[in-house]
């Protein structure tokens, strides 16, 4: 279980001393690959896409919690799962001290209309044969809260009238086709209260929307929070709104929270190099100072082979012995080189390789590469510390042979070892109130002595 930060969130009412509204615990959820029939057959596992693998969060009332991070990370299956709309695979989820994690739908819907979702695409939310007085008070038809239509009608104009779409009147009868982006996120906002729930969680609500109306959605979803004492989960990949909008933040990668801590403080002194990655590839607003920015090599990877140990240390800049090394990067190395290499040069490389497919399979911490015809063990070793020699001349900061921890002959085949794996876990910074889940900062804190 997450820690209480040191530093209160700036939000209202989001402080430490705030009840817990959600606590979930080592939650997981797991969906399973149905791999092909012939591996079932002969009774290969076909496993699991990890889309949230070992979260821990306290969710307080009144806190908006960011969940960021880039596409795959399993920001949006967390917030679906905190409100029942994907099932957990494992560990906990506590909505007031109730467990919710394993009910099914009837238990669930009592509490479904105090946990509300909010979509990113306003108008695939919105039935387009359904005038908004019908979509907005559809929750009070479905879970049965008004005795008659005056009262259903009074509770829609209310809805409107707080999400700014006034006169009620003139919206009442009007169809989704006829609103602006911005007038139908408002509709969906507006049958998003209209229950009275406690807990929104908005899943990318302003990304579809023009840019002038993005800040004035989300301004109206703090005013909607503040009058209707809400709480939010936002899912975003867009730092930038999140640090205006969220008082705290959970930086995702690949199914785990990296960092996690008050949005000023991750943002002032981001702690791992995932997040520091994130936040200098935000964009520039004035154009004339944007520059080229990139997140680090790769791309996010496939999560039912996520890398070992940490799972951003292929792509990370300044990984360590420790941080996961394994077969599957001395081939991504490999392939990056020879990418830049001659054909010719490159194809007489590969040539000294026998079996270069072996490497790409997953979480071998030991790899034995047989040499291609003519060479021997030895004319692999001797490229791989040519490599090495060379990395270490002209790229020191590559720290893939951080990981080796030794490269020998063995039965006429070159083997490459690499450090045992170790999963970095969340960890507090004294006097910050962030937690992050890197070694590095592991390493610094037992060289002071923390
Ligand atoms: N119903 C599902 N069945 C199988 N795999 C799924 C399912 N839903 C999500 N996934 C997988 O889980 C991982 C996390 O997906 P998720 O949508 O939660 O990530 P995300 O960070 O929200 O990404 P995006 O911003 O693209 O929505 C991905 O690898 C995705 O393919």
């Amino acid at each position: 279980m997450l820690t209480k930060p040191d530093v209160k969130p700036s939000g209202e009412g989001a402080g430490d001393s705030a009840e817990a509204l959600v606590e979930v615990a080592d939650l997981e959820v797991h969906f399973g690959l149905r791999g092909s029939l012939l591996g079932r057959f002969g009774g290969k596992a076909a496993g699991a896409v990890k889309a949230v693998d070992g979260v821990n969060l306290t969710l307080r009332k009144g806190e908006v919690l960011g969940l960021v991070g880039e596409s795959g990370s399993g920001k949006t299956t967390l917030g679906r799962t905190l409100i029942g709309l994907n099932k957990a695979t494992g560990g906990s989820i506590r909505y007031r001290g109730q467990e919710i994690s394993g009910l099914g739908e009837r238990a669930l819907r009592p509490l479904r209309r105090k946990l509300q979702m909010v979509f990113q695409d306003p108008h695939a939310s919105l039935n387009p044969a359904m005038d908004i007085r019908t979509a907005v008070g559809h929750p009070l038809r479905i879970h049965g809260l008004v005795d008659s239509e005056q009262e259903y009608d009074a509770r829609v104009t209310d809805a409107l009238e707080r999400v700014g779409l006034t006169p009620p009147e003139r919206y009442l009868g009007k169809f989704p086709a006829d609103l602006s982006g911005g007038q139908k996120q408002r509709a969906v906002l507006a049958r998003a209260i209209i229950a009275e729930p406690e807990l929104l969680v908005a899943d990318e609500p302003i990304s579809m929307l023009d840019m002038s109306v993005r800040a004035k959605i989300l301004q109206l979803m703090l005013d909607l929070k503040r009058d209707l004492d809400l709480t939010y989960v936002y899912v975003t990949h867009d730092l930038a709104s999140a640090k205006f909008f969220c008082d705290t933040i959970a930086i995702m990668y690949l199914g785990r929270i990296v960092e996690y801590g008050p949005t000023e403080q991750v943002f002032a002194d981001p702690q791992h190099p995932y997040t520091k990655a994130l936040l200098a590839a935000i964009p520039e607003p004035d154009p004339r100072l944007a520059v080229e920015r990139e997140l680090p090599r790769g791309e996010i990877p496939d999560a039912a082979a996520p890398p070992l140990g940490c799972a951003f240390h292929p792509r990370c800049p300044v990984a360590v012995a420790e941080c996961g090394w394994e077969a599957r990067d001395l081939r991504a190395l490999l392939e990056r080189r020879w990418l830049d290499l001659p054909p010719e040069t490159s194809a007489a490389e590969k040539a000294l390789l026998g079996n270069f497919d072996e490497p790409a399979a997953p979480g071998l911490g030991t790899v034995s590469i047989a040499p291609g015809r003519s060479h021997t063990a030895e004319d692999v070793l001797e490229y791989l510390r040519r490599l090495r020699e060379e990395a270490s001349a002209s790229d020191p900061r590559e720290p893939f042979w951080r990981g080796v921890v030794s490269m020998h002959a063995e039965s006429g085949r070159a083997v490459v070892e690499f450090a045992p794996p170790r999963d970095p876990r969340l960890d507090l910074i004294p006097k910050t109130g962030v937690q992050v889940a890197c070694h590095l900062h592991q390493h610094a804190a037992s060289a002071q002595g923390t």
